[in-house]
Protein backbone atom coordinates (compact mmCIF):
# COMPACT_ATOMS: atom_id res chain seq x y z
CA UNK A 1 0.00 0.00 0.00
CA UNK A 2 1.05 3.68 -0.71
CA UNK A 3 0.38 6.18 1.93
CA UNK A 4 0.87 9.79 1.05
CA UNK A 5 0.22 12.63 3.61
CA UNK A 6 0.13 16.19 1.59
CA UNK A 7 -0.25 19.55 3.62
CA UNK A 8 0.51 23.33 3.50
CA UNK A 9 3.44 24.95 4.54
CA UNK A 10 7.02 23.79 6.28
CA UNK A 11 6.44 22.03 9.76
CA UNK A 12 8.81 24.22 11.92
CA UNK A 13 8.05 22.46 15.31
CA UNK A 14 10.84 20.11 16.10
CA UNK A 15 8.34 18.62 18.90
CA UNK A 16 5.67 17.24 15.98
CA UNK A 17 8.59 16.39 13.47
CA UNK A 18 10.05 14.08 16.33
CA UNK A 19 7.19 12.31 16.78
CA UNK A 20 6.33 12.22 13.00
CA UNK A 21 9.39 10.85 12.19
CA UNK A 22 8.32 8.31 14.74
CA UNK A 23 5.37 7.16 13.40
CA UNK A 24 6.76 7.19 9.49
CA UNK A 25 9.43 4.77 11.49
CA UNK A 26 6.79 2.35 12.77
CA UNK A 27 4.72 2.32 9.51
CA UNK A 28 7.98 1.50 6.96
CA UNK A 29 7.08 -2.20 7.77
CA UNK A 30 3.28 -1.67 6.70
CA UNK A 31 3.15 0.70 3.69
CA UNK A 32 5.43 3.19 1.64
CA UNK A 33 4.87 6.24 2.99
CA UNK A 34 5.49 9.42 1.80
CA UNK A 35 5.07 13.18 3.09
CA UNK A 36 4.44 15.81 0.97
CA UNK A 37 4.40 20.07 2.09
CA UNK A 38 3.31 22.51 0.03
CA UNK A 39 3.85 25.60 -0.03
CA UNK A 40 1.63 28.04 1.88
CA UNK A 41 0.22 31.61 0.98
CA UNK A 42 0.36 34.36 3.34
CA UNK A 43 -2.54 34.65 5.28
CA UNK A 44 -2.64 37.98 7.68
CA UNK A 45 -5.71 38.58 9.96
CA UNK A 46 -7.56 41.70 7.94
CA UNK A 47 -7.73 39.55 4.69
CA UNK A 48 -11.49 39.85 3.13
CA UNK A 49 -13.45 36.80 2.55
CA UNK A 50 -12.11 37.08 -1.16
CA UNK A 51 -8.76 37.03 -0.46
CA UNK A 52 -8.95 33.69 1.82
CA UNK A 53 -11.06 32.00 -0.69
CA UNK A 54 -7.54 32.93 -2.98
CA UNK A 55 -5.45 31.95 -0.44
CA UNK A 56 -7.03 28.86 -0.60
CA UNK A 57 -8.14 28.13 -4.39
CA UNK A 58 -3.70 28.78 -4.38
CA UNK A 59 -3.06 26.27 -1.98
CA UNK A 60 -5.77 24.05 -3.21
CA UNK A 61 -4.03 23.78 -6.90
CA UNK A 62 -0.39 23.15 -5.47
CA UNK A 63 -2.03 19.98 -3.66
CA UNK A 64 -4.27 19.24 -6.16
CA UNK A 65 -1.09 18.72 -8.69
CA UNK A 66 0.66 16.25 -6.17
CA UNK A 67 -2.59 13.85 -6.51
CA UNK A 68 -2.96 11.36 -9.12
CA UNK A 69 -5.63 10.04 -11.07
CA UNK A 70 -5.74 6.68 -9.36
CA UNK A 71 -5.48 8.31 -5.59
CA UNK A 72 -8.18 7.60 -3.31
CA UNK A 73 -8.13 10.56 -1.79
CA UNK A 74 -9.34 11.66 1.85
CA UNK A 75 -9.55 15.14 2.77
CA UNK A 76 -9.46 16.26 6.60
CA UNK A 77 -12.57 18.43 7.34
CA UNK A 78 -14.00 19.69 10.27
CA UNK A 79 -17.73 18.96 8.84
CA UNK A 80 -16.40 15.67 6.98
CA UNK A 81 -17.89 12.01 8.63
CA UNK A 82 -16.96 10.78 11.77
CA UNK A 83 -15.44 7.20 12.15
CA UNK A 84 -14.09 5.33 14.90
CA UNK A 85 -10.52 3.72 14.76
CA UNK A 86 -12.03 0.58 13.63
CA UNK A 87 -14.43 2.00 11.04
CA UNK A 88 -11.86 4.01 10.20
CA UNK A 89 -9.35 0.92 9.87
CA UNK A 90 -11.74 -1.55 8.16
CA UNK A 91 -12.67 1.43 5.79
CA UNK A 92 -9.17 1.20 4.55
CA UNK A 93 -8.70 -2.30 4.80
CA UNK A 94 -11.27 -2.91 2.62
CA UNK A 95 -10.28 -0.20 -0.27
CA UNK A 96 -7.11 -2.29 -0.41
CA UNK A 97 -9.07 -5.37 -0.88
CA UNK A 98 -10.79 -3.49 -3.87
CA UNK A 99 -7.83 -2.83 -5.73
CA UNK A 100 -7.23 0.95 -3.68
CA UNK A 101 -3.82 0.49 -2.92
CA UNK A 102 -2.60 4.63 -3.81
CA UNK A 103 -4.47 6.39 -0.30
CA UNK A 104 -3.80 10.06 -0.14
CA UNK A 105 -5.01 12.16 2.90
CA UNK A 106 -5.08 16.09 2.48
CA UNK A 107 -4.95 18.50 5.43
CA UNK A 108 -5.67 21.67 4.54
CA UNK A 109 -3.59 24.83 5.82
CA UNK A 110 -4.75 27.60 8.47
CA UNK A 111 -8.07 28.93 6.52
CA UNK A 112 -9.03 25.15 5.26
CA UNK A 113 -9.26 23.40 2.19
CA UNK A 114 -10.49 24.85 -1.26
CA UNK A 115 -13.81 23.95 -2.45
CA UNK A 116 -11.70 22.13 -5.49
CA UNK A 117 -9.70 20.10 -3.37
CA UNK A 118 -13.05 18.84 -1.26
CA UNK A 119 -14.37 17.91 -4.88
CA UNK A 120 -11.41 15.91 -6.06
CA UNK A 121 -11.58 14.08 -2.09
CA UNK A 122 -13.16 10.49 -2.53
CA UNK A 123 -14.32 11.09 1.05
CA UNK A 124 -14.18 13.54 3.72
CA UNK A 125 -12.86 12.95 6.96
CA UNK A 126 -13.34 14.72 10.42
CA UNK A 127 -11.59 13.97 13.66
CA UNK A 128 -14.57 15.75 15.78
CA UNK A 129 -15.92 19.01 15.64
CA UNK A 130 -12.65 20.53 17.58
CA UNK A 131 -10.64 22.66 15.02
CA UNK A 132 -6.79 21.13 15.52
CA UNK A 133 -4.21 23.14 14.64
CA UNK A 134 -2.64 22.08 10.86
CA UNK A 135 0.34 21.18 11.67
CA UNK A 136 -0.75 19.23 15.11
CA UNK A 137 -3.54 17.32 12.50
CA UNK A 138 -0.14 15.69 10.74
CA UNK A 139 0.78 13.71 13.46
CA UNK A 140 -2.66 12.87 14.78
CA UNK A 141 -3.07 11.66 11.63
CA UNK A 142 -0.43 9.66 11.08
CA UNK A 143 -1.03 7.95 14.13
CA UNK A 144 -4.46 7.08 13.51
CA UNK A 145 -2.73 5.25 10.04
CA UNK A 146 -0.54 3.75 12.13
CA UNK A 147 -3.15 2.84 14.64
CA UNK A 148 -5.20 1.44 11.30
CA UNK A 149 -2.40 -1.31 11.02
CA UNK A 150 -2.03 -2.71 14.60
CA UNK A 151 -5.79 -2.99 14.60
CA UNK A 152 -6.03 -4.81 11.41
CA UNK A 153 -3.28 -6.94 12.52
CA UNK A 154 -4.39 -7.64 15.80
CA UNK A 155 -2.10 -6.13 17.96
CA UNK A 156 -2.46 -5.24 21.24
CA UNK A 157 -1.29 -1.72 21.07
CA UNK A 158 -5.20 -0.86 20.36
CA UNK A 159 -7.50 -1.11 23.10
C1 LIG B 1 -6.70 25.12 11.22
S1 LIG B 1 -7.64 23.97 10.31
C2 LIG B 1 -8.56 25.00 9.23
C3 LIG B 1 -9.73 25.62 9.87
C4 LIG B 1 -10.72 26.13 8.87
N1 LIG B 1 -11.57 27.10 9.54
C5 LIG B 1 -11.60 24.97 8.38
O1 LIG B 1 -12.76 24.89 8.78
O2 LIG B 1 -11.12 24.13 7.61
C6 LIG B 1 -6.48 23.34 9.16
C7 LIG B 1 -6.78 21.99 8.59
O3 LIG B 1 -6.61 21.00 9.59
C8 LIG B 1 -7.51 19.92 9.36
N2 LIG B 1 -8.34 19.78 10.57
C9 LIG B 1 -8.32 20.55 11.68
N3 LIG B 1 -9.19 20.09 12.59
C10 LIG B 1 -9.77 18.99 12.05
C11 LIG B 1 -10.75 18.06 12.51
N4 LIG B 1 -11.33 18.15 13.71
N5 LIG B 1 -11.10 17.05 11.67
C12 LIG B 1 -10.53 16.93 10.45
N6 LIG B 1 -9.61 17.78 9.97
C13 LIG B 1 -9.22 18.79 10.76
C14 LIG B 1 -8.31 20.27 8.11
O4 LIG B 1 -7.70 19.65 6.99
C15 LIG B 1 -8.16 21.77 8.04
O5 LIG B 1 -8.28 22.22 6.71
Amino acid sequence: MNIKIISVGKLKEKYLKQGIAEYEKRLSRFCKIKLIEVPDEKAPENLSAAEMENVKQKEGERILSKIKEKEYVYALAIEGKQRSSEEFAKEVQNLTTYGKSDITFVIGGSLGLSPAVLQRADTKISFGKLTLPHQLMRLVLIEQIYRNFMINSGSPYHK
